[in-house]
């Protein structure tokens, strides 16, 4: 990647009568669209946050960050960035763009995020070969997709493996989540509003859902989990809990690393400079392991 100033394109990665506005995928290269399998450089794919229904928070949010890199030295071994949209849960409430009933980008509930992103991710790999190159990030909610990524969200898929996942300010365990906040309301209704069905809580919760076993993070060859002491809207004991679970996956020893960020929650993607860290640090890990 050579370009100090990338433009990104948005591309629809869901074509017919489900696709909605928010199936789309922001992607940044600065070379011709070509797949190469020789190509070792990796692709860092984003999942944006945003407690799964705020449309301010986008696949823009990850703008600032590839600004950053791609002035940083490391632009030398990415291919290409990528910044996934989905569909959201419903937002009635927002003060400036509500959503209506009607909408069908704005109304669904979990597992239905997920399905999203799998979607994007197949897309991904079948025009830029991202398949076992790849570093998916995701922030806050989008760290919560990340970690719960799996097959069985697509039937009949084979969704393709990252190389690293990095989860940042990540919600993992959400029964946990909500008891540690028990007495603002406003945190409980965020999560009936993505999970509605509470029997459902325990599977999506990735530290401890009986899914884990066969999630794409227990394949990577590196699993990153990062806080901010700083994070004033999700507590330190959530990457904790993460932490815990990823440690027990066969070499963790060596694969599964903690990550101090600085930074208010929504401050580690706005600065830009703060996810960029990040992500620099995580490919400098990844390129550092001996090869296989
Ligand atoms: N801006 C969001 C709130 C939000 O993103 C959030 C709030 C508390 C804890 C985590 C959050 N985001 C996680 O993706 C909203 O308006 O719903």
């Amino acid at each position: 990647m050579s370009a100090t100033h990338l433009i990104p394109r948005r591309e629809v990665y869901l074509e017919g009568p489900d696709a909605t506005e928010l199936n789309t995928v922001d992607v940044w290269t600065s070379e011709s669209d070509q797949a190469s399998e020789a190509d070792e450089r990796v692709w860092v794919v984003y999942v944006h946050g945003g407690a799964w229904r705020d449309p301010e928070v986008d696949s823009r949010s990850f703008s600032p960050a590839v600004e950053v890199l791609s002035k940083d030295p490391l632009k030398h071994s990415v291919a290409g960035f990528a910044s996934i949209n989905y569909r959201l849960s419903p937002y009635p409430s927002h003060p400036k763009h509500p959503s209506s009933p009607g909408d069908n980008s704005r109304n669904v509930h979990y597992p239905a995020h997920l399905s999203d992103v799998s979607r994007a991710l197949l897309y991904l790999d079948a025009k830029y070969r991202i398949n076992n190159r790849y570093l998916l990030a995701g922030h806050s909610a989008g760290a919560t997709l990340a970690f719960e990524l799996n097959n069985c969200y697509l039937p009949k898929t084979q969704l393709p493996q990252p190389a690293c996942v990095l989860g940042i300010s990540g919600i993992y365990d959400l029964d946990a989540f909500i008891t540690s906040h028990s007495e603002i309301p406003a945190y409980l209704a965020l999560i009936e509003n993505a999970f509605p069905d509470k029997s459902l809580w325990e599977e999506a919760s990735p530290n401890k859902s009986h899914l884990s076993e066969t999630s794409k993070w227990q394949d990577a060859r590196v699993v990153i989990i990062s806080h901010s002491d700083d994070d004033e809207l999700v507590e330190e004991a959530q990457a904790s809990y993460m932490l815990e679970r990823a440690r027990l996956a066969p070499n963790s020893k060596e694969k599964v690393h903690f990550l101090p960020a600085t930074g208010a929650h929504d401050e580690i993607w706005q600065s830009g400079h703060i996810l960029a860290g990040l992500i620099t640090k995580s490919v400098e890990i990844l390129q550092h392991l001996p090869k296989i």
